[in-house]
């Protein structure tokens, strides 16, 4: 059974994939001082619940915060005895490597992202990600990686608001039923809201006029159930794309390995 992670800045998933389907999904706060020994007490009990027999014999880990990988590699190391594929090392082969300017370390979510797209959809993709930031990450005809936009996620924009202005409470973000809030909280969901979808919808209309060229839209994310309520911002959304990428990205690297 292969693990992978995925860890974001606010969340990290485990999933499990048994070689034909995912078994098991499970969410846990990203803290880079989390050490490998909570992790597996916190695994081990959700395995007991799940009553499934666990024979974890690879890892594959994508990291936007880079501290936390330490202690990942260790948990693979110790209670799987496994060394784990990290996205983004040079060990790590992608299908097809970025393109973008030198010296760029692109989110290894992002490269994930693609990947998942790219098998799912073919070429020419607006993956849009609605995590901590929300990012448009750029698939060419190819399936490469060459570049997008990165956001401040809703959570964020949210959480920003009620930091900054003494009378602004935090609001849950939720489709208004009009634009014209008559109260705080209806404003402040109507700003975030429909702002969303209006960057969504002008990026996407930017993006295909500079590659001059359709381009399908994907969307990821908790949020992006909530920006497609009849509004056919997206293609498609798929709450699985980038563990579906992960699982991708192991195979090919177990293929074309020294293996
Ligand atoms: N209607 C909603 N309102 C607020 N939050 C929501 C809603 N629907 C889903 N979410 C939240 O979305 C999050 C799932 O989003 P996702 O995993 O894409 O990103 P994240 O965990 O927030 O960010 P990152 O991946 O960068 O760590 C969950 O924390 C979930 O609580
Ligand atoms: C943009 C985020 C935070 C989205 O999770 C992540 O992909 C990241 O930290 N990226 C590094 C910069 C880049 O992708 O160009
Ligand atoms: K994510």
């Amino acid at each position: 059974m292969l693990l992978c992670i995925d860890t974001g800045n606010t969340n990290t998933v485990f999933s499990i994939w048994d070689g034909t389907r995912f078994l098991a999904h499970w969410r846990i706060r990203t803290d880079h001082r989390r050490t490998a020994d909570e992790y597996y007490v916190w695994l081990s009990t959700l395995i007991a619940v799940q009553k499934f027999e666990l024979q974890i014999d690879a890892c594959i880990i994508s990291a936007t915060a880079p501290r936390v990988v330490f202690n990942l590699r260790v948990l693979c190391n110790r209670y799987f005895d496994t060394r784990p594929l990290v996205v983004g090392k040079p060990d790590c082969l992608l299908p097809m490597p970025p393109r973008v300017d030198p010296g760029t370390t692109v989110g290894p979510d992002r490269l994930v992202n693609t990947v998942g797209a790219y098998d799912r959809h073919g070429p020419d993709l607006i993956v849009v990600d609605f995590g901590t930031a929300t990012t448009f990450d750029v698939v060419d005809r190819d399936g490469a990686y060459i570049g997008g936009v990165i956001a401040p996620g809703v959570n964020l924009s949210l959480e920003a608001l009620h930091m900054g202005a003494a009378s602004l409470p935090h609001v849950d973000v939720t489709m208004p039923a009009t634009v014209i809030g008559t109260n705080t909280v209806a404003c402040i969901q109507s700003g975030v809201f429909w702002g969303y979808v209006g960057l969504v919808d002008g990026i996407v209309d930017k993006i295909r006029a500079e590659r001059d060229r359709p381009m399908k839209v994907i969307a990821t994310g908790g949020l992006a159930p909530l920006f497609d309520q009849g509004f056919d911002l997206f293609d498609a959304i798929e709450d699985d794309l980038t563990m579906h990428g992960l699982r991708l990205i192991h195979d090919y690297n177990k293929e074309t390995g020294d293996g």
